[in-house]
């Protein structure tokens, strides 16, 4: 996957506008995970050893918010040769690098919105990084979405940025994500003009409210499985 380095924000004239996944931020989105989510790489290998525990052989993974398919090959990596991955964006800049650079046919990408695409006979459903950018008010009525298209015994693997309490540890954990970008050599402007951008974009819920939700769209048990600084990783199951 290309390498590009994320100086999307470095430009003082460049005006505040919402963050958008179009197709400059495509081009650059490796590096710019990489270097802004703390554990991004150990979280998303760790989905592809989940899926190997997780989904049957011939079961149906899906990816939703796949963006350039991180997470779609750590499934196809780990997993047999019978089991698929549908990969779900709605950033069309997203899904055409996907296509342009995978041409596996245990993978179906697909340009469309997770909010309305079928889920069906799902073993897995992984949403990294993206419930998040959904609509507050309607992320419980996805996760039942999703929960509903699972298999008896199927799981979803939820990874979130999360809103911290405002007291000592909370004010740390946030500080220490600003320090983790200066040393991944983001500078101050950069890192100001994104959480500007970011700020009616991505809005993180508390981990309460996560979990509160995920029982009531239905999960019977969940269990955290990874956290640095403000981001959780969580599983859930039928
Ligand atoms: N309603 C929606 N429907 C479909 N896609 C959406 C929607 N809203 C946002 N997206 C997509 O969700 C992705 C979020 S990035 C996920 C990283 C990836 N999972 C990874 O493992 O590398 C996370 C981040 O940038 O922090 C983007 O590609 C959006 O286009
Ligand atoms: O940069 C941040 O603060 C993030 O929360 C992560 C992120 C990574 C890529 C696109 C948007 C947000």
């Amino acid at each position: 996957m290309n390498t590009e380095p994320d100086n999307l924000f470095d430009s003082a004239a460049a005006p505040v506008r919402p963050f958008r996944f179009d197709a400059e931020v495509a081009r650059v989105f490796p590096d710019m995970v990489r270097r802004s989510v703390p554990g991004y790489a150990e979280m998303v290998e760790f989905t592809g050893l989940l899926a190997r525990r997780l989904v049957p052989a011939d079961g149906v993974c899906y990816d939703l918010g796949c963006s350039l398919g991180a997470v779609t090959e750590a499934i196809v990596r780990q997993t047999p040769a019978s089991v698929r991955v549908i990969a779900v964006d709605n950033a069309p800049a997203m899904i055409a690098k996907l296509c342009a650079s995978s041409h596996d046919d245990r993978i179906t990408p697909i340009c469309a919105d997770a909010e309305t695409i079928p889920i069906h006979n799902a073993a897995l459903v992984v949403l990294n990084l993206t419930l998040q950018f959904i609509a507050p008010e309607r992320r419980l009525a996805l996760l039942e979405r999703i929960h509903a298209g699972l298999i008896p015994n199927g799981a979803l693997i939820l990874v979130e940025k999360i809103a911290l309490p405002n007291d000592r540890g909370g004010q740390l954990l946030t500080e220490l994500h600003t320090d983790f970008k200066r040393a991944q050599g983001y500078s101050e402007l950069a890192i100001s003009g994104k959480r500007a951008a970011l700020e009616q974009v991505l809005i993180p819920d508390s981990i309460a409210v996560h979990e509160v939700r995920l029982s009531a769209a239905g999960f019977t048990g969940f269990t955290r499985w990874y956290q640095s600084l403000n981001f959780i990783a969580w599983m859930a199951w039928k």
